[in-house]
């Protein structure tokens, strides 16, 4: 009788036990109420609902003075000497690098240098082995080096999938060099679009090495290249008898080179330092950098954010500013707006004073327009892009005003 009693007591004090870590490991486990306030708590979110309460200030146009742009327009229009002029034309944009440009936006040979890259005779080919996708070093007449990165994609084609998906997009890094000129950042180095044949122009002038990477795939003449993500299954091929891509000026000086703070992880599951403590990641970079290399990443980072390049993991500086080399990893995708991109900018709150005027005056649609006046345009951009690029904007937009009611925003 005693022992039974015993184990009822037992039985009774083990229940109660267990209810009682129960309840403790209930009241750990966030709430549903909870769950949704981090979801409302989402910078991500909050932003966008900024985006939809934004005021019409930010939708008109406004009147500015377009001098800079329209002569930046006018001067990539325009050729003023022979088009057989070589070297003195190349040593004019050798002496256009300095700290704050890649390029002179209102010299009047711009449109010259533009036209060279596109048209030179190509003297010598050989494979660009820097970085990890496929590129080709050509010394064009004049005895100036050029970086050609193919076209993969239709201007149509849609990448989908993270951010830094699929290959090199040429006409990114086109546009890219529009829009700096357009943001009054001339960080880009100058870029063409040119269509080569690589039977007559690369193969008599290529290196045995490029060469060997030449083949023909069911008539057409492609290439494959040597670097990490070449491969002789996937080379990138001429479209009747021409291989199309964007020709880039080789700056030939010696860039810094750095990881940014706010480099992916690429890989789907790991979270990088900057996306797992939002709120106290900028703190952290400050204590490590000054603050003009923490307003170039911002600026970077708007930038990037236009035309969607996901892709920075590392970036040059060319006496402490930061370029904007390699930008072929934007427009991707024209429906889907990456908003991490601009995490720099939303994690510190701060901008230029300088930076946060020109993208105001760029308000009520102005991107697209000066975009539509570049050359090759609707070559290289389809209309959902260019809508895409405007409505990034009114993003950028609502970044500033998701700091600025947080009391947060800092203009320098
Ligand atoms: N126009 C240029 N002038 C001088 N150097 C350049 C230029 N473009 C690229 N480079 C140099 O070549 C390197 C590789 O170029 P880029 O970043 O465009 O290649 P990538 O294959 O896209 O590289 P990654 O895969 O690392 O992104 C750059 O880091 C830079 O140092
Ligand atoms: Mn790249």
């Amino acid at each position: 009788m005693f022992k039974r009693k015993q184990i009822f007591l037992l039985f009774a004090l083990f229940t109660l036990s267990f209810l009682l870590v129960l309840i403790v490991l209930i009241k750990k486990l966030p709430s549903t109420e909870s769950k949704v306030k981090i979801k409302v708590n989402n910078i991500e979110e909050l932003i966008l609902e900024e985006a939809h309460q934004l005021s019409n200030y930010f939708k008109t146009k406004r009147s500015i003075n377009e001098t800079a742009i329209k002569i930046f327009i006018n001067e990539l229009n325009k050729i003023v000497i022979s088009k057989n002029t070589t070297e003195p034309l190349w040593n004019i944009a050798r002496s256009w690098v300095s700290k704050t440009q890649l390029y002179n936006m209102s010299s009047i040979y711009l449109g010259d240098v533009i036209y060279a890259l596109k048209s030179n005779k190509i003297l010598k080919a050989d494979i660009d082995s820097r970085g990890t996708q496929l590129k080709l070093f050509l010394t064009l007449e004049g005895n100036q080096g050029a970086i050609f990165k193919p076209k993969w994609y239709n201007k149509e084609k849609i990448i989908h999938g993270p951010v830094y998906s699929g290959k090199d997009r040429y006409n990114s890094e086109i546009v890219a060099f529009y829009l700096s000129g357009i943001l009054q950042k001339p960080l880009v180095p100058p870029c063409s679009i040119r269509k080569i044949s690589l039977q007559k122009d690369i193969r008599p002038v290529a290196t045995a090495r490029l060469k060997d990477t030449i083949i023909f795939v069911n008539e057409t003449t492609c290439v494959y290249g040597i670097c990490y993500y070449c491969n002789e299954k996937e080379p990138a091929c001429e479209e009747n008898g021409l291989l199309t891509g964007a020709i880039i000026l080789n700056i030939n000086t010696t860039f810094n080179i750095y990881k940014s703070p706010w480099r992916r992880t690429y890989r789907n599951r790991k979270k990088a330092p900057w996306e797992e403590n939002e709120h106290h990641y900028c703190q952290a970079v400050q204590n490590k950098l000054p603050e003009k290399r923490i307003l170039d990443l911002i600026e970077v980072a708007i930038f990037d954010f236009l035309i969607q390049n996901g892709d920075r993991h590392r970036y040059e500086t060319l006496q402490d500013t930061i370029l904007l080399v390699d930008n072929g990893k934007g427009l991707g995708n024209p429906f889907k707006d990456h908003i991490d991109i601009l995490a720099p900018l939303y994690q510190c709150c701060r901008l230029r004073k300088s930076m946060w005027t020109t993208l105001q005056n760029l308000s009520g649609g102005r991107i697209k327009e000066y975009l539509q006046q570049m050359p090759y345009v609707y070559e290289l951009i389809t209309h959902h892009h260019l809508d895409a690029i405007e409505r990034r904007l009114l993003i950028v937009y609502a970044t500033i005003q998701y700091c600025k009611k947080r009391d947060k925003l800092k203009l320098i």
